[in-house]
């Protein structure tokens, strides 16, 4: 595997956030979204192996790990699951914020371990690549579905999954709704959810708020 940087923060997305959290960035990603954060990520990098990762989490007092990228899942499926089966192993909280690209159903997630799969929106530039068995292999009451909304014709097409997939919130399903950065006015996607009578998490990221937005490592 090759880790682009480790580091603790606290959780700026998903139904964690604001929790304190251990960040493993994995090195590489195979989408090239429009809107992109972390470019940084694509190539720089070092080798590192499942057992060593480790030892960088163990030397933070943490118990809470979120695998990231890049795309987290491009890394060899063996060692994620060897990472895997080590952090549940010693009793760490898991998520793995994944970009709806890559089957997640190849993995054995342990209790305390889920996925937060983004869904790439049209205006991503990326919706034809995502892996819509996915939306079939999520367990209600323990993975997120990330939908990152840019305009009306993004918010739709998010809304159309939920349906067509139903992503039922009454039945566990957690769906979040975040807008692209700088992209969409906050009030607007909030109208929208509520106006539709959604049952989604409106999330803006924290890290972004708390830090400034360009600033790596948070
Ligand atoms: N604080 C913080 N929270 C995050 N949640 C998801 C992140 C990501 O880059 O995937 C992220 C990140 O980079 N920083
Ligand atoms: S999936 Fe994430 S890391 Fe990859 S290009 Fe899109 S935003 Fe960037
Ligand atoms: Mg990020």
């Amino acid at each position: 595997m090759r880790l682009n940087e480790l580091f603790l923060s606290i959780q700026g997305e998903t139904s964690s956030a604001g929790l304190p959290t251990i960040f493993v960035r994995f090195t590489g990603c195979n989408l090239r979204c429009t809107y992109c954060d972390t470019k940084y990520s694509y190539y720089e990098g070092d080798p590192i192996t499942p057992e060593q990762v480790m030892e960088q989490i163990r030397a933070l007092k943490v118990k809470r790990v979120c695998l990231t990228g890049g795309e987290p899942l491009i890394q060899p499926r063996q060692e994620t699951q060897v990472l895997l089966d080590m952090l549940a192993n010693e009793g760490y909280e898991v998520s793995i914020e994944t970009d709806g690209s890559i089957d997640i159903s190849k993995y054995t997630m342990h209790e305390n371990q889920r996925f937060i799969v983004d869904m790439k929106v049209p205006s991503s530039g990326m919706s034809e690549r995502m892996h819509w068995a996915n939306l079939r292999h999520l367990v209600p009451n323990r993975d997120e579905v990330k939908f990152v909304v840019g305009n009306r014709e993004d918010y739709e097409w998010c809304t159309n999954l939920v349906r067509e997939y139903d992503l039922d919130p009454a039945k566990g399903y957690q769906l979040i709704f975040s807008p692209i950065f700088r992209e969409i006015e906050l009030e607007q996607l909030v109208n929208w959810i509520l106006e539709d009578g959604l049952d989604a998490r409106f999330q803006v990221q924290l890290h972004k708020i708390v830090w400034d937005p360009d600033k790596r490592g948070v």
